[in-house]
């Protein structure tokens, strides 16, 4: 499996919620053509799929916890393998959530070769989400969850982030900024993995 997927570049995107991850991997695949893989959008999937599976992620997603690393981890490497054939790349959105979770990616399918740091600050991302929260129809948009996930994210994921810049493949993005400009940003990160 891993040897199947070996050439194509994987780009683990990285920031709170709401940050604009979503956003911006979907100008990626239209530019560049990559494969994105939200391993929230797999998660919420497998929840509408009604499976007993889908069930105890749901409570757990609710709560604004992270789920079963492992659980996680399946899903993508399938998601991964099914593309393995057409994908000149692959856009990792919103995993690893912690570090250990980005060793066990490493194990069992690769290293990445960039990780785009998608950096807005904690008002933005709750304002951006309470607004998202009036259309999403997501469980976990609101306001006392969207406290848990922040507080989840600077104390778990950012830790990720220094871990991957002792590498050197961290390219932090400015998403402040309106939607186009930060994709400029986004491009020059992406362009100089030719
Ligand atoms: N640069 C930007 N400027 C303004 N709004 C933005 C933005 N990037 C994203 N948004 C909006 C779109 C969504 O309604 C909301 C959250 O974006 P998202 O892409 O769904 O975030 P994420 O996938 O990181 O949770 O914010
Ligand atoms: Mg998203």
């Amino acid at each position: 499996m891993a040897d199947k997927i070996k050439d194509a570049k994987i780009v683990f995107v990285v920031g709170g919620p709401g940050s604009g991850k979503g956003t911006q991997c979907e100008k990626i695949v239209a530019k560049y053509g990559y494969t994105h893989l939200s391993s929230g959008d797999l998660l919420r999937a497998e929840v509408a799929s009604g499976s007993e599976r889908g069930k105890q992620l749901q409570a757990i997603m609710q709560k604004g916890e992270l789920v079963p690393l492992d659980t996680v981890l399946d899903m993508i490497k399938d998601a991964m393998i099914a593309k393995a054939d057409v994908s000149k790349g692959y856009l990792i959105d919103g995993y690893p959530r912690e570090v250990k979770q980005g060793e066990e990616f490493e194990k069992k399918i690769g290293a990445p070769a960039l990780l785009l740091y998608i950096d807005a600050k904690a008002e933005t991302m709750v304002k951006r989400l309470v607004k998202r929260g009036e259309t999403s129809g997501r469980a976990d948009d609101n306001e006392e969850t969207i406290k848990k996930r922040l507080d989840l994210y600077y104390k778990a994921t950012e830790p990720v982030i220094a871990y991957y810049e002792k590498r050197g493949i961290v390219r932090k993005i400015d998403s402040e900024l309106p939607v186009d400009e930060v994709f400029t940003i986004v491009e020059k990160a992406i362009d100089e993995l030719k």
